[in-house]
């Protein structure tokens, strides 16, 4: 099994490209299902997710290919495919549960199993079924797959006014590619915001769909019988920014990052700077400069545009080493501090009470091997890593890989100390 093997101490400095972002990909990939013809998408990030979900559509009979170096991929949807995602290939990817929309919009069936993806908390999809049945499609889970049709006689969901109980990303994206196809208007009240959700309405429109308020959180969609090919390029993924952010910060260091929007990210941004960083952004970049140490920066995790509880994680390990005590609440995911203790076993002192981690900022942390157990968590023991004093392992690296592209490479470019061990 692939570990990190990082020898801390290195101030990063250079430049970086940021890649397409993981997160807006996915259901990209999915809304490729939505019309026989051909759909290309570029800046498609070199991910362990892209390629499940790339088996899952090849597994349906969809003709998926890679074009060239710029993240470029092809795909078509014949008009008969076999509308079932497995389990096998669902189990360690949460956005499985994207196909669920588009194949009742166009094909009135599919048999997907129950998603897997962090273990950061329950994740029920409680509010995709809700929100498809309210669209007219007859959804029931049985061994641990959804069984969705459409009523005998439909061939068109139909639709409906979506108020979710809670605001749901992958909830709203799969109600906006069943729109897209759906007879009639749907309106999605307490709609997701985050920057992949227009990112992919801006796909749909391209591909013929009548989209409007995308970014709000009130987005109308009027459905149209059928939708056509486009060539969409994926937005850059602020994640991936962000912790980069987090790493050149934390280890006194400059680097330019490349194809990165700062618009995504102002809620961290404005932490970082609070934390004594110095932000310059522009057009399509991002420039991170600090020195000495930072002041640590409380911080609460809420829906975009607040701070997004994917750098949680990032942005605590940041914290450990900075100057002060400060509070990480948590209010997205129930089960997110799995970072801590491995963060402790680098010297770092946090204690947990419920849904705040409470951090005080201690001089030094030192090398020691520890576990990565999701995808952020790792993420922050990289950057608790390249802080620490002498030699980090960082174990079971198959979540980075999940979602970050060619991390390690891109972290050498910068003068890291960090390789890939088996
Ligand atoms: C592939 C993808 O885009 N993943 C992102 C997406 O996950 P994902 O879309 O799974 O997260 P949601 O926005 O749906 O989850 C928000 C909260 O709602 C709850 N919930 C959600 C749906 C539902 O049917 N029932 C329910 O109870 C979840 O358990 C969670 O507590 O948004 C999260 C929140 O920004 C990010 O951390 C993930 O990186
Ligand atoms: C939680 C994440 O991913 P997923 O929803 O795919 O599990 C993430 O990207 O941080």
């Amino acid at each position: 099994m692939d570990k990190l093997r990082i020898i801390g101490g290195q101030p990063l400095h250079g430049e970086v490209v940021i890649s397409g972002a993981k997160n807006a990909a996915l259901p990209e990939l999915c809304a490729t299902l939505l019309t026989a013809d051909a759909v290309t998408l570029t800046n498609v990030p070199r991910l362990r997710d892209i390629a499940t979900m790339r088996s899952l559509l090849d597994h349906m009979g969809v003709k998926t290919q890679t074009h060239g170096e710029r993240g470029g991929m092809g795909f078509q949807a014949p008009d008969t495919l076999n509308p079932e995602a497995p389990y096998e290939l669902v189990k360690t990817m949460r956005a499985s549960v994207l196909v669920l929309g588009p194949l009742l919009a166009r094909f009135g069936r599919a048999r997907v199993s129950l998603p897997g993806g962090c273990a950061i908390g329950a994740r029920p999809v409680d509010q995709h079924i809700k929100g498809l049945q309210a669209m007219g499609a007859e959804i029931g889970v049985e061994h641990g797959y959804m069984e969705a049709r459409l009523p005998a006689g439909r061939t068109r969901l139909k639709g409906a006014r979506i108020t979710t109980d809670m605001v749901t990303v992958t909830g709203t994206e799969n109600f906006l590619m069943a729109a897209a196809l759906a007879e009639g208007e749907t309106v999605l009240e307490n709609a997701a915001q985050e920057p992949e959700i227009p990112d992919l309405a801006e796909m749909l429109i391209a591909m013929g769909a009548q989209i409007e308020g995308h970014g709000t959180s009130r987005i109308r969609i009027q459905g149209v019988e059928r939708l056509h090919g486009c060539s969409h390029q994926v937005v850059a993924d602020r994640i991936e920014a962000g912790t980069f952010l987090c790493a050149v910060a934390a280890t006194s260091g400059d680097v330019v990052l490349h194809h990165a929007r700062a618009d995504h990210l102002d809620a961290v941004i404005d932490k970082l700077r609070e934390a004594g960083a110095s932000i310059e952004a522009g057009e399509g970049f991002i420039r991170v400069k600090s020195q000495g140490r930072l002041k640590a920066q409380s911080f609460r995790t809420t829906e975009y545009p607040g701070f997004p509880t994917d750098m949680q994680a990032q942005f605590m390990a940041l914290n450990c080493v900075a100057q002060g005590n400060s509070t990480a609440t948590e209010t997205i995911f129930e089960n997110r501090f799995m970072h801590v203790s491995e963060l402790m076993r680098l010297g770092a002192k946090i204690q947990i009470d419920g849904k705040v981690a409470v951090v005080e900022g201690v001089e030094k942390l030192s090398g020691a091997t520890v576990m990565a157990t999701d995808l952020r968590a790792s993420a922050s023991l990289v950057i608790a890593g390249l802080v620490a004093d002498g030699e980090t392992i960082v174990d079971r690296i198959y979540h980075l890989d999940r979602g970050y592209d060619q991390m390690e490479a891109k972290l050498r470019t910068i003068g890291a100390n960090i390789e890939r061990v088996k």
